[in-house]
């Protein structure tokens, strides 16, 4: 069956902050929860710097060749039983080109991260268009847009499928909710300080949501991270490219992490024209109005105006109808409604909606219900859209991806041919 498609979310549901900043607010921002994919069922309050405790280096180990590949000793916590070891910040000043790294973890992750081919490999991400160190070689620009704080805009046409951004994070945070806001906010700066001064006056430079310079390194976590988990651990990543941003509820990009590469890239979903603001989704495409609007007011404090919220409640009509022929096409049971003219509408519903970014759902429905009635040519075909969809939202690693190639070779070995009568 095609794997459940968790979309990330646009930074995360860790309640850095949340539990002891005074100011009420969500949880650092969490990529929207995708819809169900279809499946083939056959049967501290900011306190008083002075009591913070006395940073100090105790990173286990200690040798010079151990440490030789940080550029700064690793400042560490005390040991929690929890984690096996304390939390460190580990610098990497030299990290592509100079633009740097800095990480918060575990003294074992920590080796898990400098393991991965970016650390290895000097040229791992250059040669692959990552972090491009020109303005020229990049399709986007940044502006001030009105409501909105800065946003950043297609220099020229884009297409599906063409990549907007590639880059990786100056800050990797360990998710955890073991230090004070106090504590932690050293640790973070100290993280940040050991950054080259342009990545450092960079990351500075980015949104906040409370303007609280007392815990300004978690407020930008806070407006800006995305989750990536490395060492079998969630970590809150900044991007500062990609942290320009904004959020529409009917975005015309999309983005996935690559842990791997330590790479979040943003693709076009749909054409972008010239000068085009570039948007992703910050709240689940599929939920209804209020709760989208309630979740970007508590988590990022803005009230979303986009197209899709100005059709208000309209709008929810166009999102129960998705969901209802969601739940006809995923219903295998005798008694099930689902036909191949609920597939075509779905696809039509998400394309409506501008829904683009997410329409890998729509498009595995399809293939799916026509090989159901023993229709090959519309199962290849939609296996082929739900692969690059799936692909675009996911990366190369997109879950499902299995499924759809054997639907698109061999259709009628696949467990959903003629699984139904008539469609
Ligand atoms: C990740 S940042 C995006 C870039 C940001 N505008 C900036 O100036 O750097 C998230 C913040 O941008 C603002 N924002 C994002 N999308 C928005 C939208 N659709 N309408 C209004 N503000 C938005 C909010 O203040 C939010 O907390």
């Amino acid at each position: 069956s095609y794997p459940k498609p968790d979309q990330q979310p646009l930074v995360s549901g860790n309640d850095l902050l949340d539990l002891q900043l005074p100011m009420a607010g969500g949880g650092v921002t969490s990529q929207p929860d995708e819809e169900q994919a279809p499946e083939l069922h056959v049967d501290s309050s900011v306190g008083d710097a002075s009591k913070a405790p006395e940073i100090h280096s105790n990173f286990p180990g200690g040798e010079a060749e151990e440490l030789g590949r940080w550029s700064y000793e690793p400042v560490c916590t005390d040991y929690f039983d929890v984690l096996k070891g304390p939390l460190c910040v580990f610098t990497n000043s030299s990290f592509s080109n100079g633009r740097g790294i800095s990480i918060f973890t575990t003294p074992t992750i920590a080796a898990e991260f400098a393991a991965l081919l970016p650390f290895q490999d000097p040229t791992a991400l250059s040669s692959r268009g990552i972090n491009p160190p020109s303005e020229t070689d990049r399709p986007w620009q940044t502006k001030s847009i009105p409501g909105k704080g800065i946003g950043m805009l297609a220099k020229h046409q884009l297409q599906r499928g063409d990549l907007v951004a590639a880059y990786t994070p100056y800050l990797l945070a360990h998710m955890e909710n073991l230090l004070s806001t106090t504590d932690r906010e050293r640790y973070l700066r100290i993280a940040i300080e050991q950054l080259p001064e342009p990545s450092k006056a960079h990351y500075l430079s980015l949104a906040t949501i409370y303007g609280d310079l007392n815990v300004v390194m978690q407020d930008v976590v806070k407006a800006n991270a995305f989750e990536m988990q490395v060492g079998g651990q969630m970590h809150l990543a900044v991007f500062p490219e990609s942290s320009r941003i904004n959020h529409a509820c009917a975005p015309n990009s999309q983005y996935h992490l690559d842990p791997t590469m330590l790479t979040h890239y943003v693709y076009a979903a749909r054409a972008i024209s010239p000068n085009e603001e570039i948007t992703i989704a910050y709240a689940p495409p599929l939920s209804l109005f209020a709760e989208r609007q309630d979740y970007l007011l508590s988590t990022f404090h803005f009230q979303c105006s986009c197209s899709r919220c100005q059709h208000g409640l309209a709008g929810d009509k166009a999102v129960s109808d998705i969901l209802a022929l969601q739940w006809a096409l995923g219903n295998w049971d005798v008694n099930s409604t689902a036909s191949v003219r609920k597939a075509e509408m779905l696809v039509r519903l998400y394309k409506e909606e501008g829904l683009e970014a997410f329409i890998d759902t729509a498009y595995g429905h399809a293939a799916f219900t026509y090989n159901a009635v023993g229709s090959p040519r519309g199962a290849k075909k939609y296996a082929k859209l739900a692969a690059e969809a799936a692909v675009l939202k996911y990366g190369h690693a997109a879950p499902g991806l299995e499924t759809w190639n054997e639907l698109m070779h061999d259709p009628e070995r696949h467990s959903s041919w003629r699984r139904r009568k008539d469609g």
